[in-house]
């Protein structure tokens, strides 16, 4: 949270004694002030770049304007204009928890000349941060409408900077956005799309017509089964290949709810749904698409979305009024452990969620999940759940599971196969469950496609190369798929570091994703990685493709549109990690390629992983026709004369990437040398300490390599960049281009016309 420095130092003259003959105009406006809370000021988003529009509440950054603090003693006290006051001319704020600009509302439950006024006082301070909030809102709803022409899109855009909304808190405005919509274009939208499909789910016109304005003309398989068991008041666990819809799934149903709550009464009782996702970039995603949705709504629900590394004080405030909650385990926790308000007004749910179940049940979020899941149960403050949990009491909410991957053994039993024991094993995602304290005995479970988890359009390929191989391949697939938005996993934070500056060397436009990356350089990545538009055959290549170099924190549920393509520079640890990685790519119906590039090593758990993952399919599908049916993973030989064209540059990129990091690492460790010998009042001498710290035992050969790249001179560092310069200057007979590589239409296979990718395809064999 950051005070507006402006203010701060006027709160600094507030505290000196006024001087003789001070202003009358100061004293004048300080008549009007009075003491409140921190929390009941008007804070406001502090305004961010262009480029990060689409950050809302990624920064957690605030600033209020007209507060004065005073200090009296040790209290500090927080002197803000009364709502009518204005202060130098300025129109004061108000105070941003007040309910006049919470479309909800600023309904029924306010004399209509009340809202009035607020709304028209609202509107005359529309803040910039407020409009760029509205703008992202217009954003999201465009990546739905992706067959809306760039004309368009922009009239949308300068239609919702016109409908600027009430001042006051960002997150608010995705609901004022959608009073401020143009109703008239909404209709009109509607009437294009055919929704006769959506009709068997019984659902509210206001939500048929929010999902018309998104052109969704039909639900997905996993929508269509899972939406009425959950509006029939059924606990549900959904398996559905990635990027098959499953959030609106469960999404539509919530809205609904809350549609109908309202019908009945205005009043707020709390947040009716708990929603909590394993990543923190999911958690804000599943934010944006509710939002989305309920952007047609003439009144939305308040979505707020609670997750680490974003400021708690304005998460504490959002909390407060939100109706629907996204969070993640820890910044739940946190807050819910230390707030009994918080906690009591999430016990009252009607809704938990729990999406990407099989990752958020497991690994180092159980802890806080658990403790969340046990303090919704308990009836009291203090109250615990005793842990063999049969006594635990049956409550109201609904509790609905959702992912792609659910342990085989578990999706038999889950399907009525084998017995469905929840009293299994303390690791198992069975007991997992069991945890869940479901409201009904057996939950209803959806499973949209039984053989396979992977999305139908995509094709999986595998390339075979040597450990030390895996850049100048990874290099070569990016180099064949030159216009087009690649995401690239590794398994380390280290290869993350190391592959983005490699890539951005060669003129790549590569960013970088990992746990270790403060949260706005994360958002920073996405956004910009986001921005590049692979869709408009008409930019160059520098702004039509884009990579993503990231370790699993990108794997499950991202929603990023057109990724093609999907590469696993190393083999991921899990099958069910191949998949959630592979499903980046094909979603929503859409085509996508997955490559594996498997040194020696990885050969015998690819084998697994393959087998595990393709189990089902391969039961009862022939080898051959498993090849030519497309299903499984092909063999792909890239042409061994494009890999020895692009070694040279592969070469001097390592060079020049291994040299700067070396140097990096170095100069960090000489300062820690130098404070750490500054401390201890010694002398630091480099080589003195080199000579005694050297050693020939494991990691002496990486150290020995690190110790000669930072004896690399800048000369040379020089030489190599203009070498590597020279090489990226010429052309490499391939590409989109030229179309033809020694005689192979490399363009009609990337598009898939002859129905592989590249080169050789031998069914399942590696
Ligand atoms: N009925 C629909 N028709 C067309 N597109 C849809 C429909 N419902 C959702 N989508 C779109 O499909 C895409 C994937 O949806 P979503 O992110 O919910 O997938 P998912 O099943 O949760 O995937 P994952 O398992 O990877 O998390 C989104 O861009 C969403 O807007």
């Amino acid at each position: 949270m950051a005070i507006d420095k402006k203010r701060k130092r006027s709160d600094g003259q507030g505290k000196r004694p006024k001087a003789p003959g001070a202003s009358s105009k100061r004293q004048k406006s300080n008549a009007g002030k009075r003491v409140t809370s921190v929390n009941s000021l008007a804070w406001k988003s502090v305004e961010v770049p262009e480029m990060f529009d689409d950050a809302e509440g990624f920064y957690g950054l605030e600033e209020v304007e007209g507060v004065d603090i005073v200090r009296e003693g040790d209290t500090v006290k927080f002197v803000a204009a009364a709502a009518t006051e204005s202060d130098d001319g300025e129109e004061f704020g108000g105070f941003d928890d007040a309910p006049e600009v919470n479309a909800e509302d600023s309904s029924a439950a306010e004399p209509a000349a009340a809202v009035t006024s607020k709304e028209s006082k609202a509107q005359k301070k529309a803040p910039k941060a407020e409009g760029k909030d509205a703008q992202k809102q217009d954003d999201l709803k465009k990546d739905a409408q992706k067959s809306d022409s760039k004309a368009q899109k922009k009239e949308k855009k300068e239609k919702a900077a016109k409908a600027k909304p009430a001042k006051g808190d960002p997150e608010l405005e995705a609901n004022v956005f959608a009073q401020a919509a143009d109703l008239a274009e909404v209709e009109a939208e509607d009437n294009d799309i055919d929704m006769s499909q959506w009709v068997s789910l019984d659902l509210s016109s206001q939500m048929l017509s929010s999902i018309a304005r998104l052109k969704f003309a039909k639900p997905t398989a996993i929508q269509a089964r899972a939406i009425p068991q959950v509006m029939n008041g059924h606990d549900v666990i959904g398996k559905a290949a990635t990027g098959s819809g499953k959030t609106l799934a469960f999404g539509i149903p919530i809205v609904e709810s809350w549609l109908a709550k309202r019908a009945e009464t205005a009043e707020k009782k709390g947040p009716i749904a708990l929603i909590l996702s394993p990543t923190r970039e999911l958690a804000h995603q599943i934010s944006d698409h509710l939002k989305l949705l309920c952007a047609g709504l003439t009144t939305g629900p308040y979505i707020c979305s609670v997750t680490g590394g974003l400021a708690v004080q304005k998460q504490q405030r959002q909390l407060e009024k939100a109706d629907i909650v996204i969070g993640t385990p820890g910044r739940m926790w946190e807050l819910m452990s230390s707030s009994n308000s918080v906690l009591a007004a999430l016990r009252g749910i009607n809704f938990l969620v729990v999406d990407e179940a099989d990752r958020l049940l497991k690994d180092g979020h159980f802890k806080e999940a658990e403790e969340i899941l046990k303090a919704l149960d308990r009836t009291a403050p203090g109250e615990e759940n005793d842990d063999s949990d049969d006594e635990t009491p049956r409550h109201q909410r609904q509790t609905l599971v959702f992912s792609a991957t659910f342990n085989k053994a578990l999706q038999q039993k889950l399907a009525g196969k084998a017995r469905f024991n929840l009293l299994g094993d303390a690791e198992s995602l069975e007991y997992l469950l069991k945890k869940l304290n479901f409201r009904e005995e057996r939950p209803k479970y959806v499973d949209t496609n039984p053989v396979s988890q992977m999305a139908e359009n995509l094709k999986e390929g595998l390339i075979q190369c040597g450990d030390l191989e895996k850049d100048l391949y990874l290099y070569a697939v990016l180099m064949l798929q030159p216009t087009r938005r690649a995401l690239v996993f590794t398994n380390s934070i280290n290869t993350v570091r190391r592959l983005t500056p490699f890539l951005q060397t060669l003129n790549l436009p590569a960013f970088a994703l990992h746990s270790d990356m403060e949260q706005k350089a994360r958002l920073r990545s996405i956004e910009r990685f986001k921005a590049a538009n692979p869709t408009n055959p008409q930019t160059s290549s520098s702004s039509s493709s884009s990579i993503l170099v990231a370790t699993d924190v990108a794997a499950r549920g991202l929603d990023i549109p057109n990724i093609d393509l999907v590469i696993h520079y190393h083999v991921p640890r899990s099958a069910d990690d191949y998949v959630h990685r592979s499903g980046r790519t094909a979603r929503a119906n859409l085509s996508g390629i997955s490559v594996l590039l498997c040194g020696p090593k990885e050969a015998v758990p690819t084998q697994r992983l393959i087998a595990k993952v393709h189990a089902a399919a391969a039961v009862n599908t022939s080898r051959s026709k498993l090849a030519s049916a497309g299903v499984g993973v092909h063999t792909i030989d890239i042409d061994r004369r494009l890999v020895s064209h692009l070694r040279p540059r592969v070469v001097l990129s390592k060079k020049i990437t291994e040299t700067s990091i070396a140097k990096e690492r170095g100069a960090r460790e000489d300062d820690w040398m130098k404070n750490a010998a500054e401390e201890l009042g010694v002398e630091y001498d480099a080589d003195e300490l080199e000579a005694a710290g050297s050693w020939k035992g494991r990691g002496s050969g990486k150290k020995a390599r690190e110790k000669e790249a930072r004896a690399v001179g800048k000369s040379e560092v020089k030489q190599w960049r203009w070498e590597l310069k020279e090489l990226l200057g010429r052309r490499v007979n391939t590409g989109v281009s030229e179309k033809y590589l020694g005689g192979v239409d490399v363009d009609g296979l990337l598009r898939g016309a002859r129905g592989e990718f590249l080169g050789q395809v031998e069914g399942l064999g590696l």
